[in-house]
Formats: structure tokens, C-alpha cells, sequence
């Protein structure tokens, strides 16, 4: 993979041209299926952004440990009854996006992201159904809409009503910007630049549609990915007692119950990373990854790959592979060294600590991706899943719906590995 994505980064750095992109954005816009001029510059301004919302003026981080906070109120309001998380966990993340793009936040009981993220994975939908395929290949398949029930005509609807609520927050930006002080959100940044480029609103690097498609795709990329995540995290502690009970007696040690946990946290809980890191590893959240294309011939391992090719990194070809990831008996290596037994699919965090319980990062997981265009938003993604799974599991012990009935992990197919429905009680700690 580092051969490929890393060592050739620049030849596997382009995205291959989207025929939807056409009637969906009126061209390449955006920050993830863009292989147009730009793409590099728009990357690099999202990133600017990014660490400027999230470390230059922590604004982001304050808003995770809020909705943490108004997340747990919201467990704590079940008073020990079953709760499903994907409602509360979607508008709770997408409030983070929502403060990002918008600069504010909505009730964690409004229905707007939900309905916002519903939006989003019956458009994303289009793109496996046979006539997204036959659209790919050739745009005017899709005057078969009405042989395939419409389906063309209700995702353009749908995906217009999203665009029209982007507009409408652009065109309300607009009239209440402040050139002159420090921008609110990713909108007010953007329109600084541009500005800044001479008011290039019609040209397509700083224009508008620019601007609507890439808050678009941070939408669609950091929200669904983040709140699966999350609420796959807790399925894999309720189904791991013992580790739950090592989170809560390093989170009672370390940081106890009275304090908000911040960032700065982090080093203090060795095992609590290490159960984050194997998370990532265990659960790539892609079923399928972003394809890249080829912008050169290329020669791997004497294969040759010509220009134009299509690839897809598939990280779970490391992560799950019996060889790169043995289960460690962490209760033997004082005894015998080290014991593998090669099970890839067990939830264990020991693997990613040392023997004195350090925290040992490893390269060779990569749920992020690697290369040129590898997610633009890790550092936010990994601040969130910290700050909400290390509040909850300060604050409360996940237990099954039905004592004795431990969840299943199974998934729910589609493109986003997302387990299926299930419900967990919350006792409260203190
Ligand atoms: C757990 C959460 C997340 C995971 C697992 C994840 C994973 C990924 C992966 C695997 C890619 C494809 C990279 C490639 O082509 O090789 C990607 C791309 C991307 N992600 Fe994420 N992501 C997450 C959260 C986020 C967040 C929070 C944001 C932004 C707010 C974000 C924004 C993006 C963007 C814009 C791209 C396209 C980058 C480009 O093409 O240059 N992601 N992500």
C-alpha cells in the first residue's frame, strides 16, 4: 500500500470524473470527486480551515465537548431504558459539521440532520443502483428514469433541496459578513478568499457552486463515517466487559468524574487509545474506498499499470489479514512470550500496547486512508471520536438491552459498514 499510495503518492493522486457530476454540481466541484485544476488548492484551503477552527482557535473542540455533554443529559433522560443511538449520535456529530460550515449548532432534538443525513445516504444511494452504473457510462441512460420508477428524478430532487439549504446559508453569509474581523466558519472563510481573489464568484475555484459542493461533502464525508464509528465503538465495548472495565477504571484513575475531558487527555489514557486505535482497525468504515485514477503509467512489482486505470485502496486487506494481525493472549506473554493464535477478527486492544501499558501507534493502520488524498478531516474525525466515547464512558457503563444478550456484530450491507440496529442501557457511574 505505502509502495502505491505513498512511494507513486503523485501518480495515484487523482479522482476519476463523475458523469453525475454534470446534472448534480453543473460540473467538478467539490472537495472529494474533483479531478479538476484546482482540487490541490481547494484541498489545501479545507485543510487551512480545518486546523484553524480546530487548533489555531479551538472552536471545534469546544463544540464536541458540548454535544458530548448534551448527549449524555440525553442517556441520562432514558433513566436506564433502552436507547438507540443513530438519531442522537447523528445530530450530535452533524452538529459539529453544522458549526464548521455554518457557524452554529441545532437542538440535539431537532430533526434537521437527521432528515439532512437521510438525504444524503438515499442520494449516495443512486450511485450502486443499476442506472447510477449505466448513467456512469453514459449520461443519457438516464432518460430511462421512468423505466426504473423515477429514481433519477427523486435523487436530483433530493439532492437539489440540500443544495438550496447550502444557498440559502451562503446568501445569508454574505449579508452579514464581516471582511474585516475573523471568520465565523468554513462560509465566511471562503468568501474572505475569494475576495481576495478580486470577487472571482463566477470562476469556478472561488465561485459559489465551489463553495455549496465542498460544505456538501464535508457533510457527506465526516458525518455518517463519525456517528457509525462512534456508535460501533460502543457496540464492540458492550460486547467486551472486561474492557469496559478497564476504560472506567483508567478514566476513574486518570481523570475521575467532576472534570470535562479535553484533547489534552489523551496521553493519559494508554488504554483507552489503544481501544480507539483497534477500532479503526478492526472496523474500516468503507466497505468500498474511494477510487483513484492513475495520471501516469506506473510499474508495481513488475506489474504495469497503465495511465487511466482505476484503483481502490482496500485497507481491510491489512488490517484483517491473519499474518500482519495475530491475536496476542496478553495473560500469557509474562510467561511464555508471546502466543498467536491467528484470529484477526477479535476486539483487542492489548495488541496496541507495550509491556509496561504504553500506547504503541501503528502505521499499518490506516482507516484514514494514505496518500495525497487520504481524509481531509482525520484530525477533526479522531478529535470527535475521543472527546464523545471517552465522556460516555466516563459518565456511564453500557450494558445489553437484555441481561445476558450480548449484540450481534453484524452489519447492515452498503457502502458504509454500519452495524445493525441495536439498543444498550445506561447505568449512571456516579
Ligand atoms: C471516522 C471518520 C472518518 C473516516 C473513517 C474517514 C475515512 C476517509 C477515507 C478512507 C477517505 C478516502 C481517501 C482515499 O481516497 O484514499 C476519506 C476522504 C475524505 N474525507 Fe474522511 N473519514 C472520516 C471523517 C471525515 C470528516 C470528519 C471529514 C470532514 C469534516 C472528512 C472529509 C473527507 C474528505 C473531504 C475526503 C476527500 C479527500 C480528497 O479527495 O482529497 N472525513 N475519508
Amino acid at each position: 500500500m505505502k509502495q502505491i499510495f505513498i512511494k507513486n503518492g503523485e501518480k495515484v493522486s487523482h479522482r476519476p470524473h463523475l458523469q453525475l457530476s454534470k446534472p448534480l454540481k453543473d460540473g467538478d466541484y467539490g472537495l472529494i470527486f474533483n479531478d479538476n485544476t484546482f482540487w490541490r488548492e481547494q484541498r489545501r484551503f479545507a485543510l487551512h480551515v480545518l486546523r484553524d477552527f480546530g487548533i489555531g482557535r479551538p472552536i471545534l473542540e469546544h463544540t464536541i465537548m458540548d454535544q458530548a455533554t448534551a448527549v449524555c443529559d440525553y442517556i441520562r433522560s432514558f433513566n436506564g431504558k433502552p436507547i438507540e443511538f443513530t438519531q442522537v449520535l447523528t445530530t450530535a456529530i452533524g452538529n459539529v459539521i453544522y458549526q464548521l460550515a455554518f457557524g452554529k449548532t441545532v437542538d440535539l432534538n431537532s430533526e434537521l440532520i437527521l432528515g439532512f443525513r437521510n438525504k444524503l445516504l438515499e442520494t449516495t444511494l443512486f450511485f450502486a443502483h443499476p442506472l447510477g452504473f449505466l448513467c456512469e457510462l453514459w449520461l443519457p441512460f438516464r432518460f430511462l428514469d421512468p423505466l426504473f420508477g423515477g429514481i433519477y428524478s427523486k435523487t436530483l430532487k433530493l439532492h437539489f433541496e440540500m443544495v438550496d439549504f447550502m444557498n440559502q446559508h451562503i446568501k445569508e453569509h454574505r449579508e452579514t459578513i464581516n471582511f474585516e474581523g475573523e471568520p465565523r466558519d468554513y462560509i465566511d472563510a471562503f468568501l474572505m478568499e475569494q475576495k481576495k481573489h478580486n470577487n472571482l464568484a463566477e470562476t469556478p475555484e472561488w465561485s459559489d457552486k465551489q463553495l455549496c459542493a465542498a460544505i456538501y461533502d464535508l457533510f457527506s464525508a465526516g458525518m455518517e463515517t463519525t456517528s457509525t464509528s462512534t456508535r460501533t465503538f460502543i457496540l464492540h465495548i458492550v460486547r467486551n466487559p472486561d474492557v469496559q472495565k478497564k476504560i472506567h477504571e483508567e478514566i476513574d484513575r486518570e481523570i475521575g468524574k467532576d472534570r470535562a475531558i479535553t484533547m489534552a487527555d489523551q496521553t493519559k489514557l494508554p488504554y483507552f487509545t489503544a481501544c480507539l486505535q483497534e477500532l479503526q482497525r478492526i472496523s474500516v468504515i468503507l466497505t468500498l474506498n474511494l477510487q483513484r485514477i492513475t495520471n501516469e503509467d506506473m510499474n508495481i512489482d513488475g506489474y504495469s499499470i497503465p495511465k487511466g486505470t482505476y484503483i481502490i485502496p482496500q485497507f481491510p486487506s491489512v488490517h484483517v489479514d491473519e499474518a500482519v494481525f495475530p491475536v496476542l493472549l496478553w495473560y500469557q506473554i509474562a510467561v511464555d512470550n508471546i502466543i498467536y493464535q491467528p484470529d484477526p477478527h477479535n476486539f483487542d486492544p492489548h495488541r496496541h500496547l507495550d509491556e509496561n501499558g504504553n500506547f504503541v501507534k501503528d502505521d499499518r493502520i490506516t482507516p484514514f486512508s494514505i496518500g495525497k488524498r487520504a481524509c481531509l478531516g482525520e484530525s477533526l474525525a479522531r478529535m470527535e471520536l475521543f472527546l464523545f466515547t471517552a465522556t460516555f464512558f466516563q459518565h456511564f457503563e453500557f450494558i445489553p438491552e437484555i441481561d445476558g444478550e450480548i449484540p450481534s456484530a453484524d452489519y447492515e450491507p452498503g457502502l458504509i459498514k454500519s452495524p445493525k440496529v441495536f439498543k444498550v442501557r445506561a447505568k449512571e457511574r456516579h
